[in-house]
């Protein structure tokens, strides 16, 4: 751990060796200790040395990485093999719905609400060990927590959640945000009769806790809730099957024109990706009473170690997590296209697929359930009833049939592409834009150097930011009317959000950055989906060459 970041972390750190929090083997086991080819740097007297001053330091270390990489996580501090132990943290320093019950006060004042969900009762209780300042047993561990959440309830206006540009995410973020009003709501005479007064009873600080909790509690198969693990809550994600973590930049989304050119040549669309057996690299084990980590792979010295909380679409990731993967193997688009009927009928009495089951993969593929779905509707009556079980077996009913099925399929998704508001070369510039700017201003005054002398009038008189501008960087290309018009909402966003701090204890900065950066993840996101019907375009050629 560099110097900084060690002093930085030297509380925590001391109070998890007190808690017994230890990144070094099980003690008594043998097949236990660290494989042979570290085992010169195992010191027996590693745990004794550690209890005094460091939880960590045998396997693991505090460290930060890129934000695309998760920022602050956790780095090999030797050479770790795939299955063994890295990380242990007993049960005691877990913050869960267990130590809620050991805290008497709450304890009490719970009874008098049965209906409250454990999530409901374990943002409570953070809020309350926070409101309790230094005298929380877990204060170490609170004063690291991040400040500041992305997740899809913090899409609380509809410019932001517009922004998703698909009609899905839009209802999922406006749902995510009522979620959270209500639960705050429904929890908020318990936080009034515990009097953890009124910082802590604002909605403001309820989207907080269910962020926290949301983002960084692991499961127990004690409580749907799960728990808050210190240390633990620091692995960063890994996702699950992808063998290959490299840090990847925008440019992954715009086009990986080499996974496209083996796309179009033998239809492979794994985008240079490995895949691997899905890997479960944590867990409490009740024998030992304490939360146990296990590296899913090989580590090299200094390399960050990840954790797979589980398979998720950017979606998912992005509801829950507040943070998406530009190359995410799980990331799908939801079948929504409207001109089924022109492909054919519905079949009276047909099989039932769910609608779940109906979307296109990130590799542009359709799913076994869409395709089965498309080529019986392709197929006239006679031959469904005839061939319909090949469909629903995965298998082709007829050259012919296939044809029909993907040229509607292509069809379809450049009608698709065509109808959102931006294109992927404008997410693609807009992305680069907020990318290269840290605040509103310098996205205005970017905005600004490039568009065109009418437009520039237009926005230099309409913006309150821009007069306070000094330097203006030339961005390369011209920026398309549906981005400076979209730029032109967020602006207002903003400068009515600052309007609205003024005089309040808000930070208007902070606030502003909290704009930006869940703009730029809404736009990667759309991009992404984008990415995935062009995919899927490719592939159809790719498929329709084939019966040619
Ligand atoms: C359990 S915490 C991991 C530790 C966290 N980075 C921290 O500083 O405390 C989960 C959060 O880390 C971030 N994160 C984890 N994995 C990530 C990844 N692969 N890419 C980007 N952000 C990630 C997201 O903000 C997520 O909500």
């Amino acid at each position: 751990m560099v110097e900084n970041l060690e002093k930085k972390y030297k509380e925590i750190l001391k109070w998890g060796a007190l808690q017994g929090i230890t990144d070094t083997p099980f003690p008594s086991s043998p097949s236990s200790s660290p494989p042979s080819s570290s085992s010169s740097s195992y010191r027996p007297d590693f745990e004794q040395q550690q209890e005094q001053s460091s939880c960590l330091g045998f396997s693991l270390e505090i460290a930060v990485f890129s934000d695309s990489e998760g920022g602050r996580g956790l780095a090999a501090t030797r050479d770790l093999k795939k299955g063994e132990i890295i990380l242990r943290v007993p049960k005691g320093a877990l913050l869960s719905v267990h130590s809620a019950q050991q805290d008497k006060k709450l304890a009490e004042a719970l009874v008098s609400y049965p209906s409250l969900s454990s999530t409901q009762v374990l943002c409570v209780h953070l809020l309350r060990e926070v409101a309790k300042g230094r005298t929380s047993a877990w204060y170490p561990y609170l004063v690291h927590l991040p400040r500041l959440h992305h997740t899809l309830a913090h899409y609380t206006t509809s410019v932001e959640s517009q922004a998703l540009q698909v009609e899905e995410a839009v209802w999922v973020a406006e749902r995510a945000e009522e979620t959270v009003r209500q639960e705050w709501n429904e929890a908020r005479p318990l936080i009034k009769t515990l009097s953890l007064g009124r910082r802590f009873d604002s909605l403001r600080a309820w989207l907080w806790a269910s962020a926290t909790v949301s983002s960084r509690t692991l499961f127990v198969p004690w409580d749907k809730a799960g728990t808050l693990c210190p240390i633990g809550d620091y692995f960063n994600y890994a996702c699950p099957g992808v063998t290959e973590h490299d840090p990847v930049n925008t440019q992954d989304l715009h086009g990986d024109d080499d996974a496209e050119a083996n796309l179009q040549e033998d239809g492979d669309s794994s985008c240079g990706l490995e895949f691997a057996d899905r890997l479960s690299d944590g867990g409490f084990e009740s024998e030992r009473n304490e939360y146990c980590f296990y590296a899913h792979q090989n580590y090299k010295k200094g390399e960050q170690v990840l954790l797979c909380y589980g398979t998720y679409t950017n979606l998912e990731l992005l509801e829950h997590y507040g943070f998406l993967l530009l190359k995410n193997p799980n990331d799908k688009l939801l079948f929504r296209f409207s001109g089924l009927h022109e492909l054919g009928p519905v079949s009276p009495g047909g099989p039932h697929i769910d609608p779940k089951n109906l979307y296109i993969a990130f590799d542009g593929h359709p799913s076994f359930s869409l395709l089965a779905m498309l080529r019986l509707r392709a197929a006239p009556t006679a031959i469904r009833k005839s061939h319909g079980h090949l469909a629903l077996s995965g298998l082709q009913i007829s050259p012919e049939n296939d044809a029909t099925t993907y040229r509607w399929l292509k069809v379809e998704c450049e009608k698709l592409i065509a109808s959102f508001l931006t294109s992927t070369d404008d997410d693609f510039m807009l992305l680069k834009l907020l990318e290269a700017c840290t605040s509103f201003h310098q996205v205005v005054a970017k905005a600004l150097t490039t568009c065109n002398c009418k437009e520039q009038e237009r926005v230099r008189r309409d913006s309150p930011l821009c007069g306070t501008t000094s330097k203006e960087e030339k961005f390369s290309k011209e920026l398309p009317t549906n981005v400076l018009t979209e730029i032109g909402k967020f602006e207002a966003l903003v400068s009515l959000k600052s309007n609205k701090s003024r005089g309040s204890s808000s930070d208007p900065l902070a606030e502003e950055a909290i704009v930006l950066e869940k703009w730029k993840l809404a736009v990667s996101w759309r991009l992404a989906q984008k990415r995935i019907i062009e995919r899927c375009i490719l592939h159809c050629a790719h498929c329709l060459k084939c019966f040619s």
